[in-house]
């Protein structure tokens, strides 16, 4: 009995030690963010009661009407703090571009902490020097050149989602598009990015599919919960034994796919090209390791990035681009006699990389896509040092969040934001914007390093589509909303009754 009193005084005072810094910081950011714009906010939960009763459902709401409160004062950025956290989100694309623009404000948020045990060294989360020199070794993975030996993976893919879409169409059902995108992009990303062949689409219970859907969930969770920030309480309720499963399950997979293509590669079975042409992603990394500039981790960090940042991304961006072209008929039309005047109205026939280009008018649909709903809602930096914009100074270790979601329906740039107007996207309408209004992959030095790639796999899948059904909505159109999660998917799904055309 007499031993358990100290054992109990020792683990309270480590854990009101883990404390220390949470309120150091509350105090720091309740000095600094009452002299920016913004809600009213309590002394230690700050804005928490925004959030009340509300879930990711509700936040884009909110944030876009707290933005327009903020910018009908004149404002062009706003505060919003939680507990020992602060967030200062610019207005518009000026104020975007000045840390955007920055070469030194590079590291990433607070939010982002909960990737590090996975992500942590890969791209995304990288900083300094490391990240300079990993951003050049992955570039040439990126070029055009290369992307087109990567279009077999997406015509193929395509094709089997076409075969499974077929089969509801035929019973005449209401479908929701969004799991079936999300398995075919996960496919042609593990294809391109690992040259496995995963088959997400034909079997739907894959423990690598549960744990990247798994480790997803939790990172909402994680982010909405301040309660959980603390890791004794976080350890304690359970939650960081479900992160440790997940984890072991997504390394084990790249780890294993890594060893069996270097198996692969020294049996002499796959002739190594020196273009480089038709790699995956994790060749072109093997091969750079020969050369010493990559380490086994790092490559598994930088396979395991691209898993995460590029098939919900693409997935929730052709859902919202269905979406909104089921909901205009005269668009989809349009781009549907886009599409066969270039590709020809064969629904078996490939999409080849010559002529993706004349597709004009449906790359202004897809601009006009990613505008009204931003696949990634909001991303951040952490400041290294104060900054000063417009006068206000806006403190280290503060968090900037750069939300394509609230800059994107700014009504000073663009008038009627709600409206669908792929006409936006004119290049006399875009030259009179800040080029920063418009940033659904990011901007300067950290932009996405996947965005043709995307765009390119985001096509074939629509040409693949739209040869083959006609869409019409089964909601209306803002009983789906976007969530203000890490990708913005659908709440409601995307429901659509899919019209063969053959
Ligand atoms: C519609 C699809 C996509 C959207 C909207 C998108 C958006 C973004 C955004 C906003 C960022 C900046 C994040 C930040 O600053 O924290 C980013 C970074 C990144 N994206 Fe994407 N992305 C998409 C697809 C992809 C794909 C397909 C890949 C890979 C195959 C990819 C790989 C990356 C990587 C590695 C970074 C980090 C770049 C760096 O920091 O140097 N993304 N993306």
């Amino acid at each position: 009995m007499s031993i358990l009193i100290p054992v109990a005084l020792a683990l309270l005072f480590v854990y009101l030690l883990s404390f220390y810094d949470t309120i150091r910081l509350m105090r720091k950011f309740w000095i600094y963010g009452g002299k920016m714009p913004g809600p009213p906010a309590h002394p230690i939960f700050g804005n928490a009661s925004l959030f009340k009763n509300k879930t990711t459902k509700d936040f884009v709401e909110l944030f876009v009407q707290l933005a327009h409160e903020a910018r009908s004062k004149g404002a062009n950025l706003m505060r919003t703090q939680v507990m020992n956290r602060i967030y200062v989100w610019p207005l518009n694309g000026k104020t975007a571009a000045t840390i955007l623009e920055s070469s030194t404000e590079v590291n990433k948020g607070d939010d982002y902490a909960f990737l590090v045990p996975w992500l942590g060294g890969g791209l995304l989360m990288e900083k300094g020097e490391k990240w300079k020199s990993h951003r050049r070794i992955l570039t040439p993975a990126f070029h055009f050149a290369k992307l087109e030996g990567y279009l077999d993976v997406f015509n193929s893919e395509s094709k089997i989602l076409i075969d499974c879409l077929e089969k509801i169409a035929e019973t005449q059902e209401t479908v929701d598009l969004f799991p079936f995108f999300k398995r075919c992009t996960l496919d042609i990303i593990c294809g391109t990015a690992m040259g496995i062949k995963l088959d997400a689409q034909n079997v739907h219970n894959l423990g690598y599919v549960q744990a990247v859907e798994g480790f997803n969930k939790l990172t909402v969770e994680y982010s909405l919960n301040p309660f959980l920030w603390n890791r004794f309480v976080y350890w304690a309720l359970g939650y960081q034994k479900m992160h440790d499963d997940f984890l072991y399950t997504l390394k084990k997979f790249t780890n294993d796919a890594i060893v069996e293509r270097r198996t692969v590669i020294a049996s002499g079975e796959i002739e190594k090209e020196t273009s480089k042409r038709k790699m995956n992603f994790l060749d072109i990394l093997l091969n750079s390791e020969e050369s010493n500039e990559l380490t086994s981790d790092e490559i598994r960090k930088e396979v395991d990035t691209f898993m995460f940042a590029g098939h919900d991304t693409t997935s929730t961006s052709l859902s919202w681009l269905c979406w909104n072209i089921a909901h205009n008929p005269e668009v989809q039309e349009n781009v549907y006699k886009e599409i066969i005047s270039i590709f020809g109205e064969d629904p078996n026939q490939d999409v080849t990389s010559e002529n993706i280009n004349r597709l004009e008018y449906t790359e202004r649909v897809l601009k006009e896509s990613k505008r009204m709903f931003p696949p990634v809602p909001g991303f951040q930096r952490k400041l290294t040092k104060d900054i000063v914009i417009d006068g206000i100074t806006i403190p280290s270790e503060g968090n900037i969040t750069i939300s394509p979601t609230v800059l994107h329906c700014n009504p000073f740039v663009y008038q009627n934001p709600e409206k669908f107007d792929p006409d936006r996207f004119l290049p006399e309408e875009c030259a009179k914007r800040h080029s920063y209004d418009y940033i659904p992959f990011s901007a300067g030095l950290r932009n996405c390093i996947g965005q043709k790639f995307s765009i390119l796999n985001e096509k074939v899948m629509l040409i693949h589509i739209l040869r083959n059904f006609k869409l019409e909505p089964k909601l209306e159109f803002y009983e789906t909303k976007p969530l203000f999660e890490v990708v913005a998917k659908p709440s409601h799904g995307i429901p659509v009754k899919l019209i063969k055309r053959y």
